[in-house]
């Protein structure tokens, strides 16, 4: 097909996902808050898509963004992290263009050297570097992974101070050159700065997420899945909160095989102690803090996890993943920050947020996490 009917197909895009959006905001005119889908729910309107999910707070106005073609990503940051998204990216054949940035000119240089080395073996895609952002141009998703990472045993809050330096920086840069583009956060402490990377970038709340508990679900599934020696692929588990220490395990909403975990063991009356599962959410917590202890940092799970998230954008999914973004005013979080929700991800960005059924305890825990997030995020001067 010719330009001509790629435009075509686009326009049709567009009109269905703006018919998505019109959907998705009914019921929830008026509110400054949109999480009020399910408190609204009606017997005779039954289980309707809005009800189960709520769109982020000033999306109502939001107009989407042409897509430009051909499909590009940049990778701020070159070292493990940010080379283990790039080459997992192109491995899945997820776009057209990558785009790599560094300040460290000589080794952003061997990066994409090394990389389009590897051409006889992959899709055609153009791969161009440089520590200028002009490079970046065009951009549908900025994926950030530049700056300081955890020596063994710090915490990830440890490294707020240098990493918000940096990106003070790196964000006007990158709305500069791609002014509709979506930032795909991934630098420590990723909750804290997804929330300043919206700031700096005057960009709307569903073009902006953190990678979030995206990583800790897949921890999580992999520990399920091995102990009952099943595919994860059919553990359905969620972590919801802050990607770290704080983070909430949803135990009441655990399936494997489509069994649900705790409703199965009662109806069994199977006693289930509660320092199994805080010990297995503990090994989740300490999963990062063993790898970075034998290897030194953190790097293929995170590749993965990033790639899923530009695949469920790009090729328009609406896949739910625990993602960080604006999570004021769900389950009584009010203040103004990011941690993880399950939220669905398509092409305009972060299309809705599930209206989870928190159990009253998983939720305080949450409001914990937001607290804990908030402590550190509310001492930062921009
Ligand atoms: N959210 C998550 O799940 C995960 C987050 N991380 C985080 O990712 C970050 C990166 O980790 P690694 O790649 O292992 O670190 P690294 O030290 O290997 O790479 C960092 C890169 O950032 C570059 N950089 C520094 N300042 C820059 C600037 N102003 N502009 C452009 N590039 C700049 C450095 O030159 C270096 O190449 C850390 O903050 C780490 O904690 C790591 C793993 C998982
Ligand atoms: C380093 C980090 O945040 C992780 O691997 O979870």
């Amino acid at each position: 097909m010719g330009d001509r009917g790629g435009a075509m197909e686009e326009d049709e895009e567009q009109h269905q996902l703006r018919a998505a959006h019109t959907r998705w905001t009914r019921g929830h005119k008026g509110s400054r808050l949109a999480p009020t889908g399910a408190s609204s729910a009606s017997a005779e309107q039954g289980l309707t898509p809005d009800l189960l999910f709520s769109r982020l707070e000033g999306l109502e106005d939001q107009e989407l963004p042409a897509r430009p073609k051909p499909t590009k990503v940049t990778v701020v940051g070159v070292g493990n992290v940010g080379m283990a998204c790039a080459q997992t990216i192109l491995t899945q054949n997820l776009v057209d263009e990558i785009a790599l940035v560094d300040v460290q000119a000589e080794k952003l240089r061997g990066e994409m050297l090394d990389l389009q080395h590897a051409a006889a073996f992959l899709p055609r895609v153009k791969i161009v570097a440089d520590t200028d952002y002009s490079v970046t141009a065009h951009s549908d998703i900025c994926i950030i992974t530049a700056g300081a990472r955890q020596r063994e045993g710090e915490d990830r809050m440890s490294l707020v101070e240098r990493n918000f330096a940096l990106f003070k920086n790196i964000i006007p840069e990158l709305v500069k050159y791609s002014p509709h583009t979506m930032l795909l956060v991934i630098t420590n402490p990723v909750d804290i700065l997804s929330w300043v990377s919206w700031k700096l970038s005057g960009l709307p709340p569903n073009r902006v997420i953190g990678s979030g508990t995206n990583l800790d679900t897949s921890r999580f599934r992999t520990l399920l899945g091995n102990h009952f020696n099943v595919s994860v692929h059919n553990v359905h588990a969620t972590i919801v909160g802050e990607h770290g220490d704080s983070s909430v395990p949803l135990w009441s909403g655990v399936t494997v095989g489509g069994v649900p975990l705790a409703a199965f063991a009662k109806e069994h009356g199977i006693a289930t102690d509660p320092e199994v599962f805080t010990k297995a959410h503990k090994y989740v917590v300490d999963g990062a803090y063993e790898v970075i202890k034998l290897k030194g940092y953190t790097s293929w799970a995170i590749g993965y996890s990033a790639a899923a998230l530009v695949s469920s954008v790009l090729r328009n999914q609406r896949r739910v993943h625990p993602v960080s973004v604006l999570a004021q005013g769900f389950h009584g979080i009010d203040m103004e920050v990011f941690l993880s929700l399950p939220s669905m991800l398509g092409r305009s960005g972060v299309i809705a947020v599930a209206n989870s059924v928190l159990l009253e305890h998983e939720a305080a825990m949450l409001r914990k996490s937001a607290q804990a997030i908030w402590s550190i995020q509310s001492k930062l001067q921009f």
